[in-house]
């Protein structure tokens, strides 16, 4: 998995589900007996395995019942984006066609219809119409010469392309289908116990009572290393006791994510934006306890620290892991006149923002999704954000709120002057570029997670991708459950009294 490249001591697997290929659906001749009220299913390749029979016969029961309902299409079984013996296979939902009743003319006949496929000819039998195979694909009934459909489907791959590189995939059985959801939940599990925590805390002389509780238990009864800024380094170098905490020199955090196992955080959800903006490259797992005001993404509450901290560093008693979040992040980069200016690269876990600042103007904006025009925004501004930051800001200016799982950005106009302009949602892939046009009434701002704000001139652009480097948030409960968990506890989201029974 892309995103695996970053963690290094630790190994991240995909909890539900087993790999499996399915979706055979579309490709099964099917043989139907009325009489003796058997159904019986044929794979398209000729080869009928008595051992599937159990299984195929409960598919074909299904399908029967479909026919009953004179449903014309199968649906291909929702599926994967697997690898099983070394080969990709789709992960593409599609519509099959099966050979049925239906009024397309493959078969026709007012009951259930045997059908079988050999060396390209086809003939039909019918409990009540008994057909008679004339040449070819032709049969006779009752009713008239009729037309059966008998050569096999076409073969397909399925070419998967990132505007770089095309990558071929195999189709199993000439139908598209899904063998599990392209998300799942992550658990994290450590290879080697981990020696180095980050212990970040909100700015300021607050919570050291409770930075200093975390840190000696860490040190004492956990035998960690205890990195803290250099800040808080200061205040802790003056109390008796504490020498065993570490700090970094912030001139150069580029190595600091090879040299830290986890970080553990105090505060509000400005402190995990803080954590996200210290690790420009690789982020490792991050635990947040909520001693802020709101704490949309700080999961864990205080009190339980100590089970919790455990619970990260030895795992907890149901698995030797704890369930994460990969939260996505985009790699923001900001140009003048199509070049890169240097230093100016940003990673966001919220959002990026480009605004019409303190203009009275209609800011203007050129939206490009790579390198062709899609909109031109004429508003207070635009803001691209992540799933984590769809409850932000962008929920703020009308932006659907979207699962940390889904992998996608939101585009969410501000105040823009076109009552048409509704927000969107962009898949992962999506490369943005929000340009300030040379005809633009004024300059705009960018800002990044609303931090960083820097004027953006006629000519100067942001691109905007996904980044490498997700951050990966420790769960208290699993990621949906804490994901509607802070939605009822910070947005009270969809709170109403329960109506009484009449
Ligand atoms: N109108 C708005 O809602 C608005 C305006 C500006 C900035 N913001 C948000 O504030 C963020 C910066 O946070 P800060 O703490 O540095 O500034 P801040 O001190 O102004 O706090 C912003 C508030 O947003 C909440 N918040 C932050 N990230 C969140 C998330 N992912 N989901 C739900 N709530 C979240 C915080 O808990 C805090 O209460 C920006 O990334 C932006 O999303 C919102
Ligand atoms: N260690 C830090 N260093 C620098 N700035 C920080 C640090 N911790 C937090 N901040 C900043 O201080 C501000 C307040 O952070 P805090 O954690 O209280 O979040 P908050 O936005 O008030 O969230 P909440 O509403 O959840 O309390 C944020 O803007 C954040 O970016």
């Amino acid at each position: 998995m892309h995103f695996n490249r970053q963690l290094k001591r630790l190994e991240i697997q995909p909890v539900s589900g087993e790999i499996s290929i399915g979706g055979t659906w579309g490709s099964e001749v099917v043989h139907a007996n009325t009489k003796s009220g058997l159904v019986e299913t044929e794979s398209s390749n000729g080869v009928f395995s008595a051992k599937n029979q159990a299984q195929e016969n409960k598919n074909l029961a299904a399908a029967n019942e479909k026919r009953m309902n004179g449903t014309s299409y199968a649906s291909s079984s929702l599926n994967v984006n697997g690898f099983v013996e070394g080969e990709r296979y789709s992960m593409t939902e599609t519509k099959v066609a099966t050979l049925d009743g239906s009024s397309d003319g493959h078969v026709t006949s007012n009951s259930f219809s045997k059908i079988q496929k050999s060396n390209g000819n086809a003939s039909s039998y019918s409990s009540d119409d008994e057909l008679v195979s004339i040449e070819g694909n032709m049969c006779a009934s009752a009713t008239g010469v009729v037309r059966v459909q008998s050569r096999k489907k076409a073969e397909m791959f399925l070419v998967r392309t990132d505007g770089f590189s095309c990558a071929r995939e195999k189709v199993t059985e000439s139908s598209l289908a899904f063998t599990h959801p392209s998300t799942q939940q992550q658990m994290l599990m450590w290879k080697s116990t981990p020696k180095t925590v980050l212990l970040l805390k909100k700015l300021g002389p607050e919570l050291m009572k409770e930075a200093k509780e975390v840190a000696s238990f860490l040190y004492y009864q956990e035998k960690m290393n205890v990195l803290v800024e250099p800040e808080v380094h200061d205040i802790f170098a003056r109390i008796p006791g504490f020498g065993f905490v570490q700090t970094f020199y912030t001139q150069d955090t580029s190595d600091l994510h090879e040299r830290v196992d986890f970080v553990a955080c105090l505060g509000g959800d400005g402190v995990i934006l803080h954590a996200s903006n210290l690790f420009r490259g690789a982020v490792p797992p991050v635990v947040s306890f909520n001693l802020g005001s709101l704490g949309f993404l700080t999961s864990h509450t205080f009190e339980d620290y100590r089970q919790d901290l455990k619970q990260v560093i030895h795992g907890n008693n149901t698995a030797e892991g704890v369930y994460i979040t990969l939260r996505m992040r985009l790699r923001c980069e900001i140009f003048r006149n199509g070049k890169a200016v240097p230093g100016k690269i940003f990673d966001v876990l919220n959002e990026v923002v480009v605004d019409r600042g303190s203009n009275p103007y209609l800011s203007k904006i050129e939206c490009y999704e790579h390198d062709r025009l899609i909109t031109k925004v004429q508003g207070d501004g635009v803001i691209v954000a992540t799933p984590t930051g769809s409850t932000a800001y962008s929920t703020a200016a009308g932006g659907s709120m979207v699962h940390p799982n889904v992998p996608c950005m939101l585009f969410t106009p501000i105040c823009p002057h076109s009552l048409s302009f509704r927000p969107v949602i962009l898949p992962d892939s999506a490369r943005l570029e929000l340009k300030i046009p040379d005809d633009a009434r004024s300059n705009a701002w960018v800002s990044f997670d609303g931090k960083r704000r820097q004027q953006l001139s006629r000519g100067h652009s942001v691109r905007i991708s996904m980044s490498q480097h997700p951050l990966p948030t420790v769960n208290k409960c699993d990621q949906t459950g804490d994901w509607f968990h802070s939605l009822i506890r910070c947005l009270n989201w969809n709170e109403r009294m329960d109506q009484k029974a009449l």
